[in-house]
């Protein structure tokens, strides 16, 4: 069985390359052209065929697609991103990814689409809200939702057969990252703010078995990481502070929200089984990642908490 994998060097599209691998599957993988890209290209190149190009580009269609059975379909522009270059966020999430759903329902037979959907599609969350399902409604609060809601409405009038995977917050500590907007969004949000995390390689895993279980074709399914990541908006961002040694301070009086969600990801472990890592998992590999750096701030780390508090006001 052979898949393309757009966006493959990209947080997910590399786990995906790694469990695409694993299972057998001969493999395409298709990314933007750039220096970077043209190094990983060259670590890849023995193991799978590397295509570089811009998905825009409707050209490339042909030669991507031919001898294809599956296409999982990373190549996205992501928050912020999404809204700060709002045309180029339409022209490659929405545009791009409707003429490559036409191309391939031009292809006999037609290849399966997965298509890696968000939580965020649910809207903004309350604290102590019921757990989303599937079937709950959808609400845009920016250009990322609204595309991926855009391009969810368009595989369901398709004759194509699709897998929608809403995924959960799913970063690890090789890819974690925050802008200073995105810092202080984070830190606006209701410290009981629901949020579900998934590992990147248990989202991988669920993309590439979604790519053959023909059970999963044409369902909407919720991919978090189950009960064990299932965790306040507060632990979250902890993790990363107490990762560099510094204890983040809870302030009950910060009432924002944020479009994080639990989920009921029962359906979708039933026919995917792909959860097979905890949150616990994640903190310690943050850790692990982060020791020389706590290491280094241990003997400045009580006057750094002291002054965290005024520090973050600044942000
Ligand atoms: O025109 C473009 C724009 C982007 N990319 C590539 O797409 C990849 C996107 O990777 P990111 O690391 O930015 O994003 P993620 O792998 O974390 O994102 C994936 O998972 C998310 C779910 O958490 C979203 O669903 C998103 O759409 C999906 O690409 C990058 O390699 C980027 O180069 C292209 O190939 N062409």
């Amino acid at each position: 069985m052979k898949i393309l994998i757009t966006g493959a060097f990209g947080n997910l599209g590399q786990m995906c390359i790694e469990e695409a691998l694993k299972q057998g599957y001969q493999l395409r993988c298709f990314d933007l052209d750039g220096t970077q890209n043209q190094k990983l290209k060259r670590r890849y190149q023995n193991r799978c065929e590397v295509i570089l190009g811009d998905i825009r580009d409707t050209e490339h269609h042909r030669k991507l697609l031919t001898g294809v059975d599956a296409v999982i379909h990373n190549a996205s522009l992501l928050p912020p991103l999404s809204e700060n270059q709002a045309e180029l966020a339409k022209a490659i999430n929405v545009d791009a990814t409707q003429a490559l759903i036409q191309s391939m329902t031009a292809c006999t037979p037609s290849p399966r689409l997965i298509f890696p959907s968000s939580v965020t599609v649910f809207g903004k969350s309350l604290p102590g809200e019921a757990v989303k399902t599937s079937s709950d409604k959808v609400s845009s609060s920016d250009n990322y939702t609204r595309h991926k809601i855009k391009i969810e409405e368009t595989l369901k009038k398709s004759t194509l057969p699709w897998v929608i995977l809403r995924v959960g917050v799913s970063v690890d500590a090789r890819t974690l990252k925050a802008d200073r907007n995105t810092l202080r969004q984070l830190l606006s949000v209701h410290p009981e703010s629901p949020l579900e995390f998934v590992h990147p390689k248990d989202v991988a895993l669920a993309m590439c078995n979604a790519a053959k279980s023909d059970e999963a074709i044409h369902k909407t399914l919720l991919i978090g990481g189950g009960q064990y990541c299932q965790i306040s908006h507060y632990r979250f961002i902890k993790t990363a502070f107490a990762a560099l040694g510094l204890t983040l301070p809870y302030n009950s009086e910060i009432s924002g929200s944020y479009y994080t969600h639990w989920m009921d990801s029962s359906e979708a472990q039933k026919l995917l089984t792909f959860q097979h890592h905890s949150f616990e998992d994640y903190e310690r590999e943050m850790k692990n990642k982060m020791c020389l750096v706590r290491m280094g701030t241990w003997p400045l780390r009580p006057l750094l908490n002291r002054i965290l508090p005024y520090a973050l006001s600044k942000i």
